[in-house]
């Protein structure tokens, strides 16, 4: 702290002291960037203070609930778009919470379809029958990975009944695949009257922006069995009611509707919100839950209890730093022991009572149908009940109701899963990080680096939704949660202003030292310690941070690589979003991220190299930094061979340097490389004008 003050204390001096205007500005710049730096390293030690890590002793659970008072648990699994997110994908999800080891009757699946496709809920007919069989299976030889796909690719013991389950799978898979492909759910792959039937909603006319509720029930508790007689969860397809000119509020609304509709059909007292790629890898996971949510001392005001994000399919070095690690298992056991982790939109168990107002304070719904101490008494089939089903899911309901701002998943915000887990917390709840050593869930990423930064850009605006909100953590956030839960939500939310010190390090002192400006201390200078001192300091304590939490070494590069160039990028086109967003000009998206995999990209993937291939602006940046750091590196090797003093130059000459050995496959990209991921060149060619127009325009400037 004292030496960040220092260096602040150092460049407001040099400005105040600045006789041209120039250095003057130069000095300004530095002083922002430090303060942004300053700024995030101050919030960011909030994770360090009260470290909490958890254990459950399964083996003590049904000493305190006997199984049969197991609480219903309900499971939302979202999907939006059968061609990004692939069905059988989402398929495998659900299979993989339908076989949790938990009595049958007491689970409910819900599968929300934001993209109203009738290729998913084909694909969750096929589901529910190879179900019937894949349960059982699961059951009686205790599998451990209950996501078909997962099983059947891992090492698992051959015989001739996991053979025959494998026939089963392949063919639905085939089946569903096929359908998929054509692009629509021929005749010759309907089989009975009733799934015929439901097919029928989807008339001329129906889009996925404007089309009726869907609802559909695959499988009921009671009434379907698998084949050795047992129940079979209830299995529920629904694709809420949308029109062009009602805003659907994306994920949100669909986990809303999810709520509402859950509450008529099912009420349980426990949910589980889950992406449609997050598969369940431990069948365990909810008993895991249950030790908390029966755990009396915390229970009263525990609203959730969050898993972390694991993934995989990563590469060994995770290139594109898609572990999260920091985010996903880092920092949320240092908010464990404050008010709890932040809401990561997946991996989640809540009780229902969190989305009816504070642990004190109880907001009725409109219908009492909707209360969550309402008893369901009526099979789900029911026509009341269905009847009201499908006015809960009407895409006109929330209006004039407390839906989206005291009620339920919270609106406004693209990354609707921090901003609601923020908001249950300064309402007072409590949540729990629960993080065991085998994964519970398990998800993907993309694999390609224009999918990850775009990815990344959708959370940067949504952060800063939340950042210049009227609730923004610095003010709001540190009156409801104290001053340290606070400053971790702060974190978070200011996370994408990092790019203005990125993108200014990348560029400033690269076009000072190309006009031959020195704008850091000579090495003989003193304040060049604090320098060395600060960019030590802060690299090997984040080096040996990631380490400590299992990570190796060059995860670690890539980690800080990519920080890099997500500054340059993500936050910077994110926060240029968020502001065209405030002066009115534009309106915001959630743009689903892809889940689908070209055998090409994965190949190159797994061989640990960067994906360009498509001419997309958020390339242009980057490149232009890479471009501009190598011909700073070189122009200043020239200036001392030349004989200019290296005393002058070295700082400016190891930050061109330190960038250059980051951006090294984005000059392999540009000039060694053949393959379909290299860079455009029009990238290549635009980014290069532009670097020398910049240069152009600086140079300009100094003869003023
Ligand atoms: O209109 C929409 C848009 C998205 N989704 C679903 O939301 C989930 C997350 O979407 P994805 O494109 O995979 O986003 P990611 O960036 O990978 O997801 C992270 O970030 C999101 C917020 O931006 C959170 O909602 C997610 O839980 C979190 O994993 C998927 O299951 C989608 O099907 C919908 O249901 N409706
Ligand atoms: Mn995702």
């Amino acid at each position: 702290m004292c030496v960040i003050l220092a260096l602040l204390y150092h460049h407001a001096l040099t400005a105040l002291h600045s006789t041209t205007l120039l250095s003057f500005s130069l000095s300004l710049s530095l002083l922002i960037s430090d303060a942004v730096l300053g700024f995030m390293w101050a919030t960011g030690q909030s994770f360090r203070y009260r470290r909490v890590h958890r254990q459950v002793f399964l083996e003590n659970l049904e000493t305190v609930i006997e199984k049969k008072d197991f609480p219903a648990m309900d499971v939302f699994i979202c999907t939006a778009d059968p061609y990004k997110e692939p069905p059988m994908s989402v398929v495998n999800t659900a299979l993989s919470v339908m076989a949790y080891d938990y009595p049958t009757e007491k689970l409910t699946v819900y599968v929300s379809d934001d993209g109203g496709s009738d290729l998913t809920l084909f694909a969750f007919m096929e589901a529910a029958k190879f179900g019937s069989h894949w349960l059982p299976f699961c059951r009686k030889n205790k599998v451990l990975e209950r996501c078909p796909d997962a099983y059947f690719r891992s090492n698992h013991p051959r015989s001739s009944e996991t053979e025959q389950m494998k026939m089963l799978y392949k063919s639905m898979k085939m089946r569903i695949e096929k359908v998929v492909d054509i692009g629509k759910v021929s005749h010759d792959y309907i089989t009975g009257e009733r799934e015929r039937g439901a097919f029928n909603k989807w008339t001329e006319g129906f889009t996925c922006q404007d089309h009726p509720t869907v609802i559909q029930i695959l499988l009921e508790i009671g009434k379907d069995k698998d084949i050795t007689g047992q129940s079979m969860p209830n299995l529920i397809y629904i694709s809420r009611q949308k029109s062009r000119t009602s805003p659907h509020h994306f994920k949100a609304g669909a986990l809303n509707v999810l709520l509402r509709v859950s509450a008529v059909m099912t009420n349980a007292p426990i949910l589980l919100t889950l992406d449609c790629d997050m598969y369940s890898n431990d069948p365990q996971t909810p008993r895991h839950v249950l030790c908390y949510f029966s755990d009396t001392t915390i229970s009263p005001k525990l609203g959730y209890v969050q898993f972390p994000q694991r993934f995989h399919g990563l590469n060994k070095n995770d290139i594109y730093a898609c572990e999260y690690k920091r985010p996903c298992q880092i920092n949320p056991i240092g908010m464990d022991g404050l008010a709890g982790p932040n809401y990561f939109g997946t991996g989640c168990f809540f009780s229902r009572q969190v989305f009816f107002g504070g642990p004190l304070s109880f907001i009725t719904p409109e219908i009492p149908e909707l209360r969550p101490d309402h008893m369901v008494n009526m099979p789900i089939q029911t026509q009341s009940i269905l009847a009201l089903a499908h006015h809960v899911a009407d895409c006109k309901y929330e209006n004039q109701t407390y839906w989206g701002s005291k009620l339920g998943f919270k609106y406004g915000c693209l990354v609707e899963d921090f901003y609601t887990g923020y908001r249950l917390q300064t309402e007072g709840w409590k949540s729990v990080f629960c993080h065991p050593d085998r994964p519970a869930f398990l998800g993907e990423e993309p694999i390609n680096l224009n999918d990850v930064l775009y990815q990344m850009k959708r959370w940067s605006v949504g952060f800063l939704e939340v950042a210049f909100s009227k609730y923004s953590p610095l003010t709001f956030g540190i009156r409801a949660l104290g001053s340290i839960m606070g400053f971790c939500y702060a974190y978070y939310a200011f996370w994408p202003i990092v790019c203005i010190p990125i993108t200014i390090y990348s560029f400033v002192p690269q076009l000072a030292l190309l006009i031959g400006v020195s704008i850091f201390p000579k090495v003989s200078d003193p304040w060049f310690f604090l320098y060395a001192f600060l960019f030590l300091g802060a690299y090997v304590q984040d080096c040996l941070d990631f380490i400590f939490a299992q990570g190796t070494f060059q995860r670690w590069w890539s980690e800080q690589r990519m920080w890099m160039a997500r500054g340059l990028t993500s936050y910077l086109f994110g926060s240029m979003e968020y502001l065209t967003k405030c002066l009115g000009i534009a309106t915001l998206g959630f743009n689903v991220t892809s889940k689908i995999v070209d055998e090409e990209q994965r190949k190159r993937y797994d061989q640990g190299t960067f994906e360009f291939g498509v001419p997309s602006p958020i390339f242009v940046p980057l490149v232009m930094a890479a471009i501009i750091n190598i011909v700073t590196l070189f122009g200043g090797l020239m200036e001392v061979l030349r004989g200019r003093s290296v005393d002058e130059l070295f700082v400016q000459m190891c930050l061109a340097g330190f960038v250059v050995l980051n951006c090294w496959p984005i000059y392999e990209a540009i000039v060694l490389r053949t393959d379909k991921g290299r860079m455009p060149t029009s990238i290549t060619l635009i980014s290069t004008f532009l670097t020398w127009a910049l240069y152009a325009a600086a140079s300009l400037v100094l003869k003023i």
